[in-house]
């Protein structure tokens, strides 16, 4: 179990470090190296000797090093130079995490080693996430009917950071990750119920968090601590031992409000859709591209198979072509040992959805387009062909067009995908703003009547220029049902960009600049969080890397305060 849900996540961190020289290595409860990646590299040949698979470096086999440390102790450990007990280990620098299995039992550890320089180790972070990463792996592995992610934080409600709990159909609890152990005072693991832990049905529950998609919602837990938290069903595809995570939402999607001027493009594109034409959807950031992908999944002709979701802009060139086609056994170094399916054969039978699909590199695209057209695909290192049919669903914030004529997309590509296209409008171009506040608003308010908003609020609303989009909106109206009295939402309900960007958006856009609206809701929303990059993404409701982005293009980048270490 270990290893198997070790070397994905080892080989995703290995693809970061392979060049700054690390060997990454996998140890069991006892101290043996099970897995390592790196040991062939000639810079590291010292090190490769050391993390063979066999070799014991738990602490009674070889003192003091970074894996014996971390078993010892169960947290996270750096060990430098002459930090270590043998002789031998003192050339070299190590940070490593343990891991714990779903009930808590400590199974093994991670460890990242190089030449000692004298520097301080950068790399205890990654180390850290990887190692939660791999325990979120088993839990979710655990073949429980639904998992529950949570956080203090909404931020971190998605994130490798997240309590995960797995739970049968009838809410036993069948495995935590230590995050959630430690959040819901689970010393051991015995008989908990869903309801011994958040006082409240599994049924009720799942309902609340299903009427909110795959969105954070608040719950509390019996023992007082207040989270935000989403559900995932999951959903076996293919062969038995694989199960992909697939948000509730899409099985179940909630009405998607739409607005009226696109309404009879999308009941073309569902038609369309269900007749396995293609559909490519463009619009901004936090317009519901994703959203709208997944209810036409729904509706679509091979809704009982699986939704794939790639975002091909977040996976790393490097890693990209063993993501999409998979790969066979001993297909390059540090691949798993019984090989890996892609995202296509993932999405086999049921839809793959590519995201962000204008920033492929111009050589996926043309391996793509040949899976697109011969239906078929041959794994990396394999020589069988498989026979594939999905339901294809992209889309980008870019204009395509635009990049075929750049010769930066493929013009045959833009064709296959391009079906039918759907251009999601931003929210300051759409006309029904008052309809969809009210969708959003009973959406936010879940079981709870949905307060109304004073007219000064309504009017902040209406005049704010949105550059997150829906998403952004959403995000305002949850902050609004939260903090709102006696179910009057008040401006100061609102984030605090929303009253205060109300008369430059209005006379902005009466100069008819809509760019120089959100220039400066952008600029006050960093005013006000002093240039913290994360606070204001956070109320703008944007990526951070979507603020980034408008941070360049308003000339603002100065202002953010120590950007990159944000
Ligand atoms: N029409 C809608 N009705 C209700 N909620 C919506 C709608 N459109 C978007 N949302 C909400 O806004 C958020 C962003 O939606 P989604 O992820 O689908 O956008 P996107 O265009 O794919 O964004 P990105 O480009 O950042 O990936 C989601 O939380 C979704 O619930």
């Amino acid at each position: 179990m270990l290893l198997d849900h070790a070397e994905p996540e080892m080989q995703r961190l290995f693809g970061v470090l392979e060049n700054a020289n690390w060997v990454v290595a996998c140890v069991d409860e006892r101290g043996f190296v099970v897995r390592s990646m790196g040991e062939s590299n000639p810079a590291c040949r010292d090190l490769g000797n050391v993390f063979r698979p066999g070799v014991n470096v738990g602490e009674r086999a070889a003192g003091t090093t970074g894996p014996g440390c971390a078993l010892a102790d169960g947290r996270l450990v750096a060990i430098c130079g002459s930090e270590h007990f043998l002789e031998e280990a003192r050339p070299f620098s190590c940070a490593a995490a343990p891991i714990f299995d779903p009930k808590g039992q400590l199974i093994g550890a991670l460890d990242a080693s190089r030449l000692h320089d004298g520097r301080p180790i950068g790399v205890l972070e990654a180390i850290a996430l990887t190692a939660r990463s791999i325990e979120n792996r088993m839990v979710t592995a655990l073949g429980g009917a639904f998992c529950l992610s949570f956080h203090y934080s909404a931020e971190f409600s998605g994130s490798s950071l997240r309590g995960l709990l797995s739970f049968s159909e009838d809410g036993l609890l069948l495995g935590a990750n230590p995050a959630a152990r430690q959040m819901l005072d689970l010393a051991q693991l015995p008989e908990w119920t869903f309801e011994h832990l958040f006082g409240e049905s599994l049924s009720r529950t799942l309902d609340r968090l299903r009427r909110n998609r795959s969105e954070p919602t608040l719950i509390e837990a019996a023992n007082g601590l207040r989270l935000q938290a989403r559900v995932d069903t999951v959903k076996r595809v293919g062969d038995a031992d694989r199960s992909v995570l697939m948000p509730a939402g899409a099985q179940q999607p909630a009405a998607m409000h739409v607005d009226p001027t696109v309404a009879p493009l999308l009941s073309m594109a569902r038609r369309a859709f269900f007749h396995d034409v293609p559909i490519l959807i463009n619009g901004e950031t936090g317009t519901g591209k994703e959203m709208l992908a997944q209810s036409l999944h729904a509706e679509g002709p091979r809704r009982n198979g699986p939704f794939v979701a790639v975002n091909c802009s977040s996976i790393p060139a490097s890693l990209i072509e063993s993501e999409l086609f998979g790969y066979e056994p001993g297909a390059f170094t540090g691949a798993r040992r019984g090989g890996m399916a892609g995202k296509f054969e993932q999405a086999n039978r049921g839809t793959l959805f590519l995201d962000e699909i204008g920033d492929m590199p111009l050589e996926m695209q043309a391996r793509l387009l040949r899976v697109l057209q011969e239906q078929q695909l041959t794994r990396l290192g394999g020589s069988q062909t498989i026979q594939l049919r999905f339901s294809l669903i992209c889309a980008t914030h870019r204009d395509l067009a635009e990049r075929v004529g750049q010769a930066s997309f493929r013009e045959d590509l833009y064709y296959r995908i391009n079906g039918l296209r759907v251009e999601l409008p931003p929210l300051r171009q759409r006309k029904d703003i008052d309809a969809l506040i009210e969708a959003l608003l009973a959406l936010e308010a879940g079981a709870r009547k949905a307060p109304r908003l004073s007219a000064q609020a309504r009017q902040a609303l209406r005049d704010h220029p949105w550059p997150g989009n829906v998403r952004e909106l959403r995000h305002a109206l949850r902050l609004g049902v939260a903090l709102c009295e006696h179910g009057v939402i008040e401006l100061e309900h609102l984030p605090a960009t929303i009253g205060v960007a109300r008369p430059a958006a209005a006379s902005a856009t009466a100069d008819g600049s809509l760019e120089q609206a959100e220039r400066e809701a952008v600029r006050l929303a960093l005013a006000r969080h002093e240039g913290n990059v994360s606070a204001t993404a956070r109320t703008l409701g944007i990526a951070r890397a979507t603020l980034y982005r408008k941070l360049k293009q308003f000339g603002l980048y100065e202002e953010a305060s120590t950007p990159d270490e944000d």
